[in-house]
């Protein structure tokens, strides 16, 4: 298995169509065809006395593997040195036909079914799909094997021949499914078994291009696909994940991440992990007054050490200079206030503020909230650099109605702030568009983890933390940190307690190549 330095995951953020070689792809028809062209190849030769035979496998994929009917002929015989008139083509050309079409009539349509499981699991996360095939059997085979629901558009060799399409390794047959569904070639996807389709696929400047060799593929089988221009080479398409939209789910039905850490692995697929970490809650328990809530010093050693390999951003509700101070980990980026201050260590020149137009006003709600809640005990107002936080953890469940009271009392006063909800929490912030998900992209795109080859991983336990599971939804993946809890969520994974986080760190951490 090849790991290569593409993705190994499909993603709806960067890819809107998947484009499917038949044969070979969606069904075991390659050693179909394989054995009708030797049957036509071996019977022509012999009669010239003419050695050795067709070769099933090297001559099948070099000379007749995925070209239109005619050119196979023509590509095998000029590696032999024959040359034939155009009716002995047509005729050759005919009876290779006879014999595919009888073999199918006997054998039925052999289908492949790990890629038949990833075509319907690309449909089900939104993903258009087309079959281009030089065969011009392409629509029966298809029929017969009852996928016609499951594609969009069908570009077979009786398509090519009528539109005059140049067939593989030339991009048009390809190039013309996505312009009919309106789609850009960046934006698709092409899965190719054969090495004349892969550089059909290649030439076409498609998005990203998987080449299939298949279980049982030689080395040589899995270079030849890599040399002609497949990003990625797979045994079968079960080795590629998909990331759709973020669709929620109840986390009591989501997988356990330190029970699943091998599937959580194999879902990373050999990228490396960049890990966004909330602090309350997911780093430490939530307990009564925020000041309480330091960090362990085994979990503070154990993020220490994962730094020293992955990317790690703690990314809080809290002000960033207290988050800073609290975690205590050099080398860390700090998103501070629900991600309105980003700062990075020193050396990686990142930083950012959102909102700072805002200053006078939350100093002005800061003061009237102090005041008003003096009274009522138990109520902490906590000021941080882009929000007011209003705790009642502590108020007696008669006053904390009044909390709310004194809350929507300053925010009628001013209505360019939002209220925000947390654990026994009112959060009082810019209303513009930002959010821990907004600050988790912007992480991504400064540090320029989206090449591929890193999968972004968020653990966080609270509703803020929600926008950054939608926000990796696509080419990442969250982790909620459920303590007991059962809400729906878009997270993929789960952890119980901040003990469970540290414990699931070690054992990635003992599992580092
Ligand atoms: O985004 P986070 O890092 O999870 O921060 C969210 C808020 O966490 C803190 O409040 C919460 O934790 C306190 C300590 O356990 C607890 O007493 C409080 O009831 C919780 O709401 C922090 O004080 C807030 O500023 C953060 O916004």
């Amino acid at each position: 298995m090849d790991s290569g330095a593409f993705p190994r995951a499909l993603s709806r953020r960067y890819f809107d169509l998947v484009i499917f070689d038949l044969d070979g792809v969606l069904t075991d028809t390659a050693a179909l065809h394989a054995r009708a062209w030797k049957a036509l190849f071996d019977a022509f030769l012999a009669e010239r006395g003419l050695e050795p035979p067709f070769d099933l496998d090297s001559d099948y994929r070099h000379y007749v593997d995925g070209r239109p009917r005619l050119d196979g002929i023509r590509s095998f015989l000029a590696a032999r040195e024959v040359s034939v008139d155009p009716q002995t083509l047509e005729r050759l050309a005919a009876a290779k036909n006879a014999t595919f079409r009888h073999l199918l009539e006997v054998e039925g349509v052999p289908l492949l079914p790990a890629n038949i499981a990833f075509l319907h699991r690309v449909r089900a996360a939104g993903f258009r799909t087309a079959v281009v095939s030089a065969s011009r059997n392409a629509p029966v085979i298809l029929e017969a094997a009852g996928l016609t629901d499951s594609i969009d558009i069908v570009i077979s060799g009786v398509t090519a021949a009528d539109e005059g399409l140049a067939g593989k390794p030339a991009p048009d047959t390809f190039l013309t499914a996505a312009k009919r569904l309106g789609i850009e070639p960046a934006r698709a996807t092409v899965v190719e078994d054969a090495e004349a389709g892969v550089a059909a696929a290649r030439a076409g400047e498609f998005g990203l291009v998987i080449g299939l060799a298949g279980r049982e593929a030689s080395q040589e089988i899995r270079t030849g696909l890599a040399q002609r221009g497949a990003d990625l080479v797979v045994d079968d398409l079960s080795e590629v994940a998909i990331h759709g939209s973020a669709p929620l789910q109840p986390a009591s039905d989501l997988p356990s991440a330190l029970q699943e850490i091998e599937q959580l692995r194999e879902v990373a697929a050999g990228r490396s992990f960049a890990f966004f970490l909330d602090y309350d809650g997911t780093l430490t328990p939530i307990v009564g007054r925020p000041d309480l809530a330091v960090l362990d010093p085994e979990m503070r050693a154990v993020l220490a050490d994962l730094a020293a390999t992955s990317t790690v951003a703690v990314v809080s509700g809290r002000g960033l200079a207290d988050v800073r101070k609290l975690v205590g980990v050099p080398g860390l980026i700090y998103a501070g206030s629900h991600g309105f201050e980003i700062e990075g260590p020193a050396g990686l020149s990142i930083q950012a503020e959102h909102g700072t137009e805002f200053l006078p006003a939350l100093d002005a709600m800061e003061a009237t909230l102090r005041a008003g809640l003096r009274a009522i005990e138990g109520a902490l107002v906590e000021r941080k650099r882009f929000s007011v936080a209003v705790h009642y953890r502590l108020v007696a469940a008669e006053d904390q109605p009044r909390v709310e009271t004194a809350v929507d009392a300053v925010l009628a006063e001013h209505p360019e702030f939002r209220k925000g909800r947390g654990k026994k929490v009112y959060e009082l912030q810019p209303d513009i568009e930002w959010d821990k998900g907004r600050a988790v992209r912007w992480v991504i795109d400064a540090l320029r983890l989206d090449s591929g080859k890193v999968l972004p991983v968020y653990i966080g336990d609270d509703v803020t933390d929600e926008d950054a599971f939608r926000a990796l939804a696509s080419d990442g993946l969250g982790i909620l940190v459920r303590d007991g809890g059962a809400p729906l969520t878009a997270a993929r994974y789960t952890l119980e307690t901040p003990d469970e986080v540290r414990r699931f760190f070690a054992a990635l951490l003992e599992r580092r190549p």
